[in-house]
């Protein structure tokens, strides 16, 4: 591997293959990418080399930076076929077989022990960047009670039995590890995000959930560790940024995300109410253990006019971005002025971009969330500041309305019926909020509107650039929002002060 340092282009067929990918944020143009960070791990096996480039697209306007982890193989993988990236010839004329490492098992044993025990990558061939693994205080699953775990921190390390890539619509790319202990017992498994989309500072994903984790929440998966490397971004005050790589975490087998079970139920027409109810407990359980253990801010009449200004700022980009909107603008305006107006709670840290695909339901457990990042296609220093608790609970509202938006694509002539059943889960799980929260909705009720108007809008600009077919689900969600009151009140939740 020659020629490849810092600043060199990827080969066309390595960029063409990313741009494809479904946690590319922009598709459709032509794409160049460079190298910006270069790190690599050893593989522990002969003829297989493991390196992660870490690349710009220099023709985002975002400079949207990319982590690209590759196995380069001497004899093809047998069973990874899918995820064959290209085949290289070198100049003695012998193929190499380049693969996306996460499919990779030299990879994901490589990555798991990083972080397992605390290491660092060598850089690159050509220089480049540093990546380190850090183990998250708190025990593997299975580990005992005490405190000592089944990850190398007391001294054994875990034998990887089988990795594999979950497969599905995801932002990033998570590795599943079967794992046993040195006397082969099973151990309880692990999942483990390689992050696509990099941002310089800390991943909320990390930070947040191993904060809940820390006050014991049983409402998050617990952390095992993560990944933290640098890359060069001349944006930054030393010329390299550094943020999180990858992150791994309990994981629950055998369990069906909410997105599922919800729209099993809405097909069914099943009553899911005193479910929903139990996904508002859980919403606001969260929600407090946060306000508790991560700093918030009073709204101040600056904080509230950054906040709406952020709002009309995705509002123009969802209208340049979907033409279809433009002739919302002014009623789009109206709402998030009586927003500004309205009494406001203390902000804190939320989820960001809660929605039933970042909710498990597990047996014996009940819900539990997943995936902190935030909305992947906004900026970190907007996901990381405390915020309005009500932008999680339109994003579950939202979703009970995606799930009804579904199943009427389905099934046109169950429209009427399934709108109502989706009504009847917003309705309970905005009374299972207030009811744990003691948040009163009332003069906030143009809040949790605005915020649900926002998602909306965020929906179609994300459907757009990556589901078109699911655009018209968001656009009549906006038609309907701006026409009336959807959101039902209930009475348990008050509607005073
Ligand atoms: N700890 C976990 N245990 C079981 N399944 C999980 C866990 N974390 C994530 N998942 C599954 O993986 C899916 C994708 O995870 P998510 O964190 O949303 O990734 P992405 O950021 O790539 O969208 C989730 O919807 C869920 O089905
Ligand atoms: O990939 P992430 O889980 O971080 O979230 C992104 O993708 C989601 C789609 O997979 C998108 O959610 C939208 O579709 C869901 C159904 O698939 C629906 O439940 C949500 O309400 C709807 O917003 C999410 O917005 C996006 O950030």
């Amino acid at each position: 591997m020659t020629g490849n340092g810092l600043g060199s282009a990827l080969p066309t067929d390595v960029s063409s293959w990313a741009a494809r990918q479904r946690w590319f944020a922009d598709t459709g143009r032509p794409v160049e990418l460079s190298r910006v960070g270069c790190w690599s791990l050893p593989s522990g096996e002969p003829g297989v080399l493991i390196r992660t480039d870490c690349v710009l697209d220099a023709g985002d306007p975002r400079r949207t930076v990319y982590q690209l982890p590759v196995t380069e193989r001497d004899v093809a993988l047998p069973g990874a076929e899918a995820a064959l990236i290209t085949i290289l010839t070198g100049a003695d004329g012998r193929r190499r077989f380049v693969y996306d490492a996460p499919a990779d098992p030299a990879y994901a044993r490589a990555l798991l022990l990083l972080m397992l025990r605390g290491g660092r990558s060598a850089p690159g061939p050509d220089g480049g960047s540093v990546a380190h693994g850090e183990l998250l205080p708190t025990p593997l699953p299975g580990g005992d009670e005490s405190g000592g775990s089944e990850s190398g921190a007391d001294g054994f390390e875990p034998t990887v039995v089988s990795s594999h890539v979950l497969r599905g619509e995801q932002s990033n790319t998570s590795i599943i590890y079967e794992l046993a202990g040195p006397d082969g017992r099973v151990l309880a498994p692990v999942i483990c995000k390689v992050f696509r989309a990099l941002h310089h500072g800390d991943n909320p994903d990390v930070t947040v959930q191993s904060t809940l984790a820390r006050a014991g929440s049983h409402f998050v998966p617990r952390p095992v560790g993560c990944v933290v490397g640098d890359w060069a971004d001349p944006r930054t005050a030393d010329g390299t940024a550094r943020g999180h790589l990858a992150f791994a975490q309990e994981f629950l087998p055998g369990v069906e995300d909410a997105w599922r079970v919800v729209l099993g139920a809405a097909r069914r027409n099943e009553d899911f109410t005193a479910r929903a109810r139990s996904l508002g407990v859980a919403t606001a359980a969260v929600h407090a253990d946060l306000a508790h253990a991560m700093p918030t801010t009073e709204p101040t009449a600056e904080i509230v006019g950054t906040v709406i200004d952020g709002l009309r700022a995705r509002a123009r980009r969802a209208v340049a971005e979907v033409p279809a909107l433009d002739r919302y603008a002014p009623a789009i305006e109206a709402v998030f002025a009586a927003a500004a107006e309205a009494s406001w709670p203390r902000l804190q840290r939320i989820h960001g971009d809660l929605h039933l695909g970042q909710v498990l339901l597990v047996p014996g457990r009940g819900w539990v969330l997943v995936d902190f990042e935030g909305e992947p296609l906004s900026p970190l220093e907007d996901r990381t500041r405390a915020d309005v608790p009500w932008r999680d609970v339109a994003g579950m509202l939202r979703s009970f309305s995606y799930a009804a938006g579904t199943v009427s694509r389905e099934a046109p002539g169950r429209t009427g019926a399934v709108t109502a059943w989706a009504d009847a889960c917003r309705r309970a799980f905005l009374d299972g909020y207030s009811e744990r929260s003691g948040r009163s909705l009332g003069e906030q009720r143009p809040l949790l509107d605005a915020f649900e108007l926002d998602k909306a809008l965020y929906e179609a600009v994300y459907e757009k650039l990556n589901r078109p077919d699911w655009l018209p689900i968001p656009l009549a969600a906006i038609d309907a929002l701006l026409s009336q009151d959807v959101v039902p009140r209930s009475s348990a939740v008050r509607e005073s002060g």
